[in-house]
């Protein structure tokens, strides 16, 4: 089931093109790492999904709606944290849902109502505070928390509006090593609950897309890589997709084996930075091919 589907996307910052008629589908449940060049465009293409900056030609429909204007489909953390200093981590999760669901009139004038609502809502906030691993922190201010404490609780209150699909840019990129490898675990363990959904026949609750500089992290953490670079064979300005290709899936559980991914990181910087590679590179975007491929194998198989 797609739930992104980005059409023909050109996007241009006044005369200057930064995309050109880049193409993709993502399908529920994939986690979706997109890598490329310094200020090749994957914040714009990332600001076009979100609604804020809307592409110059082309279309982004998030299920079946087109993608206008911000909107709650849409989620986005970013490497620099926004919580609100004076509220807990779980008044900071539940934030959401009060602006959500509420108004002030609401609050003001059905005083029980608002009461049991806020109840539920932080009642919802600790279960996801738990899902990402903080929820013993429910009660800690921002100031009290590690980077890596605050970016969960930012990841926390993005997924408790339940977003059909959740953007990360660059969420781990202010955080040292070791925090980063943890964060990366939380995106495992998010992946494990949408395989556990596809085996019990569910929608796979999480679909994100994440920019990350981090090869190794974005072989990682995703099961699908998409590279973006400047290449067009008719010469124009603009990046495009030179690289979509399925990547090894790891459980929270397993060692990081840098070796299961070490070739295919080459392949990935060669169609990303060469532009040699870059002339061949639809032979480089075969994601969904390579998906049917594996069905097909699947259902084969006894
Ligand atoms: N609001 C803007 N107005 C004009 N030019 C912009 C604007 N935002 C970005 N750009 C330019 O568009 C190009 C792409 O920027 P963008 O931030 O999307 O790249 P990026 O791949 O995310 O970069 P980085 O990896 O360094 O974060 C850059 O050359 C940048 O200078």
């Amino acid at each position: 089931m797609s739930v992104l589907d980005i059409v023909d996307v050109s996007h241009a910052y006044g005369p200057k093109k930064v995309l050109n008629q880049v193409n993709l589908r993502v399908g529920a449940g994939q986690i979706m790492a997109l890598i490329g060049p310094s200020g090749c465009g994957k914040s714009t293409l990332l600001r076009a999904v979100l609604g804020t900056h809307p592409p110059t030609f082309g279309q982004i429909l998030v299920g079946d709606c087109q993608v206008t204007a911000p909107n709650r489909d849409v989620g986005i953390v970013y490497q620099h944290y926004s919580l609100y200093d004076f509220l807990t981590a779980r008044e900071n999760v539940a934030f959401g849902l009060k602006l959500d669901q509420t108004s002030t009139p609401f609050r003001v004038f059905n005083y029980f109502g608002w009461r049991k609502l806020r109840k539920q809502h932080l009642e919802q906030a600790d279960d996801f505070l738990q899902k990402v691993g903080l929820g013993a922190a429910r009660d800690m201010y921002p100031n009290q928390m590690s980077g890596g404490m605050r970016q969960r609780v930012a990841i926390a209150q993005a997924l408790i509006m339940q977003p059909k699909i959740l953007l990360l840019d660059e969420p781990f990129g202010a955080l040292d090593e070791a925090m980063r490898e943890e964060l990366q675990l939380m995106l495992l363990q998010l992946y494990a609950e949408n395989v556990q959904a596809r085996e019990e026949n569910r929608t796979p609750p999480h679909t994100i897309v994440m920019v990350t500089h981090e090869l190794n992290e974005a072989l990682f953490v995703s099961d699908r890589v998409v590279g973006l670079s400047q290449y067009h064979a008719d010469g124009a300005n603009g990046a495009t997709i030179v690289y979509d290709r399925p990547a090894p899936v790891f459980k929270p559980d397993e060692p990081k084996d840098i070796s299961r991914f070490v070739e295919q990181k080459e392949e990935l910087i060669r169609c990303i930075f060469s532009a040699q590679f870059q002339h061949d590179h639809l032979k480089f975007v075969t994601f969904w091919d390579e998906l049917e491929k594996q069905h097909e194998e699947a259902a084969g198989s006894p």
